[in-house]
């Protein structure tokens, strides 16, 4: 069954809050995933961060070259020729930034001003907004899980020396009618590593699809062998997990929210992080690149995932971020796994039931 997707209005957040965590909290225990609106972020402010990423991606290759990704932090460039080593497609391109940049500056991520003029400011003002959005939708969810009231707002302190906040751009290419790629998946399915993750999609470029009810948990049980669970952690899969994906099309003005691992595992499993994955046009639609922008949320480096009653093993964000980014590099090795990943077959893409405001 595909699934029902909700809307979730953050307006007059300090004073709507305890309404608007009953809906947040619904919408998050539904599909895993859930679209934002009224979060204070401007349609121009949104379009002039997408227009500043685009400058990034539009450079040569040889000039983005020295900001070539880190795994052990997930931050840095990752070109086509680096995605079509892991899952043997070139689809996808992505550069995440660290928004607190001592790391960043420490291994000479961020490409000299006099070549992106602007470019880090602008970045990090954006990034630091999109923060304060998550933030107050993590509050909300503090009460149910019996977390104490403030630890969402210190765990993902900006400015915090560990802090580990990602904030990047995803660009993918419109494909060749007629290329392997036009078949193909573009971003394979995976759930995200962090506490959440808020999504900039822009309408016109659609193709992300989501599969409640998988998550990393439900994939292990998919999967007796744990050959592909163990693959990223968990957090990316060769193939599995099967079913109908529903599609979760950009919405004017909403940001797309989703929970990742790292909160699955502090709410001890009651908030699940949903498998999603990037598909081609389809034959039907116009072939369009697809930019999207995210906040992954780590907040501290140092900070142990692990909830009250102890569900997940006590791992810090840190020691999962590495995990992610070295089960990358991993699979660069299995040309096997990578065709399996990326495979897609258009009769599992369907419409959702229905996009509500709840
Ligand atoms: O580009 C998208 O729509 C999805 C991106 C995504 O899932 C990710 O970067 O983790
Ligand atoms: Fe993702």
């Amino acid at each position: 069954m595909p699934a029902r997707l909700s809307i979730v209005d953050l307006s007059d957040f300090n004073s709507r809050k305890p309404e608007i965590s009953k809906q947040l909290l619904e919408a998050a225990t539904g599909s895993g995933f859930f679209y934002v609106t009224g979060h204070g972020i401007s349609q121009e402010e949104v379009e002039e961060q997408f227009a500043n990423g685009r400058r990034f991606i539009d450079l040569h290759d040889a000039t983005k070259a020295p900001t070539k990704f880190i795994p052990e932090l997930f931050m840095g460039w990752r070109g086509r020729q680096d995605t079509n080593a892991a899952v043997g497609n070139d689809s996808w391109e992505q550069y995440l930034v660290g928004v607190n940049d001592h790391y960043m500056d420490e291994h000479g991520l961020w490409l000299p001003e006099l070549t992106l003029p602007g470019f880090r400011a602008s970045a990090l003002a954006f990034a630091t907004k999109a923060n304060a959005i998550a933030a107050n939708i993590l509050s909300c969810f503090e009460d149910a899980l019996e977390l104490p009231p403030g630890f969402f707002n210190e765990h993902l302190d900006l400015q915090a020396e560990d802090a580990r906040t990602l904030f990047g751009w995803n660009f993918y290419p419109a494909p060749k009618p007629g290329s392997p790629q036009a078949r193909q998946l573009r971003l394979l399915p995976h759930a995200d590593t962090d506490v959440i993750t808020l999504l900039f999609q822009r309408p016109g470029e659609p193709g992300l699809e989501i599969l409640p009810g998988k998550d990393a948990d439900a994939h292990a049980a998919d999967d007796p062998s744990g050959k592909d669970t163990n693959r990223l952690n968990g957090a990316w899969t060769g193939g599995l997990p099967r079913g109908d994906w529903t599609r979760m099309d950009p919405l004017p003005r909403a940001i797309t929210v989703n929970i990742g691992n790292m909160l699955m595992r502090l709410s001890d499993g009651l908030l699940h992080s949903t498998y999603h994955r990037v598909r081609a046009p389809l034959p039907d639609e116009e072939p369009a690149d697809r930019n999207t922008m995210v906040l992954f949320v780590h907040g501290r480096g140092h900070a142990i995932m692990q909830g009250p009653k102890k569900v997940y093993p006590a791992q810090t964000v840190a020691e999962m971020i590495a995990a992610n980014g070295n089960g990358y590099e991993r699979v660069k090795q299995d040309k096997e796994w990578q065709q399996k990943a990326m495979a897609f077959s258009p009769q599992t893409s369907r419409r959702p039931v229905a996009i509500e405001a709840v």
